[in-house]
């Protein structure tokens, strides 16, 4: 048993929507990234690749590479459960917390949880997403970006 944690940070920018946990989440602003920005699986991502020491998200997938431009980060989530795979090891259970004061990701978990879990091939129990606000505070206080934080545990399979 293995143990990882990650976070990230995306500025909000013009658009009408942000990617959270690989679900489309209606919003009056986008993020600025070059990928979908997705900050719940990109934590998730940098997670997962801490508990087995093998880097993190922007070593696997450079920010350089047009090839991500604009990808769908369900496709980092599933490459890296890949590379767990190959290791011999499954996510045990991922605990992942949003910092925004908008959008709401409450009404948002369960569409998460069950992506996430389709992708990693694991019971949706295994998969906790919170959020909360920074209480005005700070930048996600001003609305000038979204964050995440994730924490979990790998098992040899
Ligand atoms: N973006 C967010 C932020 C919060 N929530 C939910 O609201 C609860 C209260 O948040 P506080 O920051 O005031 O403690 C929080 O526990 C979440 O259930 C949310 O859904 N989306
Ligand atoms: C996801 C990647 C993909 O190029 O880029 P971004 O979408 O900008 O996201 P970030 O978390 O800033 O960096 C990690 C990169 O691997």
């Amino acid at each position: 048993m293995r143990i990882g944690q990650g976070f990230d940070v995306h500025a909000f920018g013009e658009g009408d929507h942000v990617m959270l946990g690989g679900v489309r989440v209606p919003h009056s602003q986008g993020v600025l990234a070059h990928s979908d920005g997705d900050v719940v699986l990109h934590a998730l991502c940098d997670a997962m690749l801490g508990a087995l020491a093998l880097g993190d998200i922007g070593k696997h997938f450079p920010p350089s590479d047009p090839a991500w431009r604009g990808a769908d980060s369900r496709r980092f989530l599933r490459a890296v459960a890949a590379m767990l795979a190959e290791r011999g090891y499954e996510l045990g259970n991922a605990d992942i917390t949003v910092v925004c004061e908008a959008p709401k990701v409450g009404p948002h978990a369960q569409a998460m949880r069950e992506t996430i879990a389709e992708d990693l091939g694991v019971d949706i129990d295994r998969i906790s997403i919170k959020a909360t606000t920074t209480e005005t505070l700070g930048f996600t206080g001003r609305r000038e970006g979204i964050a995440a934080l994730a924490t979990v545990l790998v098992l040899h399979t």
